[in-house]
């Protein structure tokens, strides 16, 4: 096994456990709902928010955390996360926050500690940007969205 990229996390008092992989082999880290008690967010169909985890990370230069869905909140409930995967930069200090969004046809509540989103800590490759005047031929040109057919 390689070695783990280490995954600082920063826990904001909110009295939540600290994030943890459910599982030996989970790709996913658990984000919560660092929601007050009692003050649960409501999410009409069709609406978001910006959901509070009470985690801030610190990763090494190179690494990304993704913040993607849940499959069991958007199979039972339409409920994920709006703009997935989001992108948590190495840099980034601040609360993590999970944009969730209700596509389901009912009211869905956000309780205090529900599980919400994963956190995915994946490898960056960054560019070097080259400004060019021409980017040279390929086969397929221009040609897209749909070109090559459906079957
Ligand atoms: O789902 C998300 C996505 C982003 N972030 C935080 C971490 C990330 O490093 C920062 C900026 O995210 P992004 O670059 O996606 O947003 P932006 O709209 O481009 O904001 P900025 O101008 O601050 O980069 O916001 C979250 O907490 N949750
Ligand atoms: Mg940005």
């Amino acid at each position: 096994m390689s070695v783990p990229v280490k995954l600082r996390i920063l826990a904001h008092g909110v009295g939540l456990p600290v994030p943890a992989y459910q599982s030996e082999e989970a790709a996913g880290v658990d984000l919560m709902a660092a929601v007050e008690d009692g003050e649960a967010v409501r999410l009409e169909p069709g609406a978001r928010a910006l959901v509070p985890t009470g985690v801030a990370i610190a990763l090494p230069p190179g690494f990304e955390a993704q913040v993607r869905p849940r499959s069991g909140l958007a199979a039972k409930h339409g409920v994920t996360v709006l703009n997935t995967p989001g992108t948590i930069d190495a840099d980034y200090r601040g609360e993590i926050k999970v944009i969730l969004v209700n596509l389901g046809q009912e009211a869905f509540e956000v309780m205090r500690g529900a599980r919400i989103a994963q956190l995915v800590v994946a490898p960056v490759s960054r560019a070097e940007i080259i400004p060019v005047d021409d980017l040279g031929a390929t086969v397929r040109g221009g040609r897209g969205f749909g070109s090559t057919g459906t079957h």
